[in-house]
């Protein structure tokens, strides 16, 4: 059942340069709409490699990686209890309960590459086959003892668990393998901490760490149990709590407090962002969403599409702040299209309460382009778990259309399949540019026609509606007059009628 993984990933080469982490991260903003990014139609087309802006943006966030879990501020807390991810040489253990020994080995695969993408060399990964995890324990007692033996003989220092243990079972299994063990949740967290840069994201992640950190302080259901007992031996009694009990209790006030200062942060941030929204809103410009499992290449394809330059990396969650970019189709039409955080099987509910209004974005969205890796060894998993998380964040009736992308290392055999699964789906290859002409043709046909064609003359003071049209519009001819700026174009049916009182006859 043991086996065993390469560990040559690149990702355990990195340097770690945790003085220099917080250098510059306030700098980046939240969600910008580039303004400056206007994209001409066309942009698919070509074999224009990953723009250096993303590089610089990798190199960066290399340079900034940091290693600890919780921010600065809450130190003396995590001393309590929160296992402080300096994780090193890891060994992966998963208990798989449904499905077969293959749907176990993804779900350990998907574990290593998040342990890498955390900073961690994965030495040795194996799986139980139970009805259900051990109670106490998450493995079976016999297995657990087996986990000391691969710990021991290999040298690993964390040992991972596949799964949301309960504070018990992470600490009945650390007595027994005699190192740290972590579960997924907190490994996700750990990667979101660390790929945090915006104000929003990182106090989104904050929050989330928090709300899995507050149940876990250490001791915290033995000191209750220990004061009763005191108590009841007649030995304690009323102000006599230890002074471990005492500082428990003040870190659980500090953290509520704080959850109450980050989650009011967070309603203002929020506030900003819904504005921006509504300003889109009301130019009738449609939004158009990324989304998709983690590494499907839903920022290459932004890529792609517009030449954006955002971050692309083979690495889960590259990608936490949300990217708008305005947009063309071919015929004109301007839309935005927004990249965002990938989802993950399982995607820890603290992170999806926290990320609730970054997701939001694509809950009100007009169009999602659900991203799918068609190389992956489970596209279909794939799908249902991000479908899962649209139907949590209320996206569930938002018009969908599945992108396989990567299909220049994806199995034939298993496109087709994919084709009968999702008929009205498009076949692409951020990488090598097959099938984007399609994907854009897709994308232009689900969008909102425009299907007014108008002739003006706008007076000079009206340079708004000038630039409504050239935003919003396609336009034919244009020219200054002596009256103001003469327009013959297709507009959106709601600019046509703030329009209608400066039409000039046709002739
Ligand atoms: N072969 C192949 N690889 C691709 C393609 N598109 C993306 N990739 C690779 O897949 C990896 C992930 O790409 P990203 O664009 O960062 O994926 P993402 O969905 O934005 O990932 P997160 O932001 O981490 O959720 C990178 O190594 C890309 O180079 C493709 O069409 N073909
Ligand atoms: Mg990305």
């Amino acid at each position: 059942m043991n086996k065993t993984y390469d560990h040559g990933s690149d990702h355990t080469a990195r340097t770690h340069a945790p003085d220099t982490m917080d250098a510059g991260r306030d700098a980046i903003a939240v969600g910008d709409l580039d303004t400056d990014a206007l994209l001409a139609s066309g942009t698919g087309h070509g074999d224009a490699a990953v723009p250096d802006q993303g590089e610089m943006e990798l190199a960066d966030r290399h340079a900034l990686r940091r290693v600890a879990g919780l921010s600065t501020e809450l130190t003396d807390v995590t001393e309590v209890e929160y296992r402080s991810l300096r994780l090193e040489r890891v060994v992966l253990i998963g208990v798989w309960t449904t499905g077969t020994q293959a749907d176990a080995d993804n779900s350990l695969m998907e574990l290593k590459q998040l342990a890498e993408t955390a900073g961690a060399m994965v030495l040795e990964g194996a799986t139980q086959r139970r009805p259900k995890p051990d109670p106490a324990t998450y493995v079976g007692r016999g297995k657990a003892g087996e986990l000391r033996d691969i710990v021991e003989s290999t040298g690993a220092d964390t040992l991972i668990c596949d799964g949301e243990l309960t504070p018990g079972q992470l600490r009945q299994l650390e007595d027994v393998v005699k190192v740290k063990v972590i579960d997924r949740t907190a490994l996700i967290l750990d990667i979101f901490a660390q790929h945090a840069r915006s104000r929003e994201g990182k106090a989104q992640v904050e929050l989330a760490q928090l709300s899995y950190l507050l149940p876990r302080l250490r001791g915290w259901g033995d000191s209750l149990s220990r004061q009763a007992g005191g108590r009841a031996g007649g030995n304690g009694g009323v102000g006599l709590r230890g002074p471990g009990e005492t500082k428990i209790e003040t870190d659980r006030r500090r953290i509520n407090a704080k959850m109450a200062k980050l989650r009011r942060q967070l309603t203002q941030m929020g506030m900003a962002r819904d504005v921006k929204r509504d300003k889109r809103r009301v130019r009738q410009v449609p939004a158009v969403a990324i989304a998709g499992y983690t590494n499907a290449g839903k920022s290459s394809l932004l890529n792609r599409l517009t030449g954006a330059g955002v971050l692309v990396e083979n690495a889960l969650f590259a990608t936490l702040d949300p990217t708008v970019r305005q947009a063309r189709t071919p015929d004109g039409r301007s839309f935005t299209l927004s990249d965002t955080v990938g989802f993950v099987r399982h995607l820890p509910h603290q992170l999806v309460e926290a990320f609730r209004s970054t997701l939001e974005e694509v809950a009100d969205a007009d169009l999602i382009l659900h991203v799918v890796d068609a190389s992956h060894p489970d596209p279909e998993q794939q799908l249902s778990s991000v479908r899962e998380v649209f139907g949590e964040i209320g996206a569930q009736n938002v018009a969908e259309l599945v992108v396989f992308n990567k299909v220049d290392a994806a199995d034939p055999v298993v496109l087709k399949q994919l084709r009968t699964r999702e008929p009205r789906s498009v076949e692409v290859s951020a990488r090598t540019g097959e099938g984007v002409a399609e994907l854009i043709a897709a994308v232009s046909d689900a969008l909102p026609e425009l299907d007014r064609e108008v002739r003006v003359v706008l007076p000079y003071e009206r340079g708004d509606l000038v630039s409504r049209v050239h935003e919003e519009g396609r336009i034919v001819a244009e020219q200054h007059t002596g009256d103001g700026t003469s327009l013959h174009a297709y507009v959106p049916a709601l600019l046509a009628g703030k329009l209608e009182e400066f039409a000039v006859p046709v002739g």
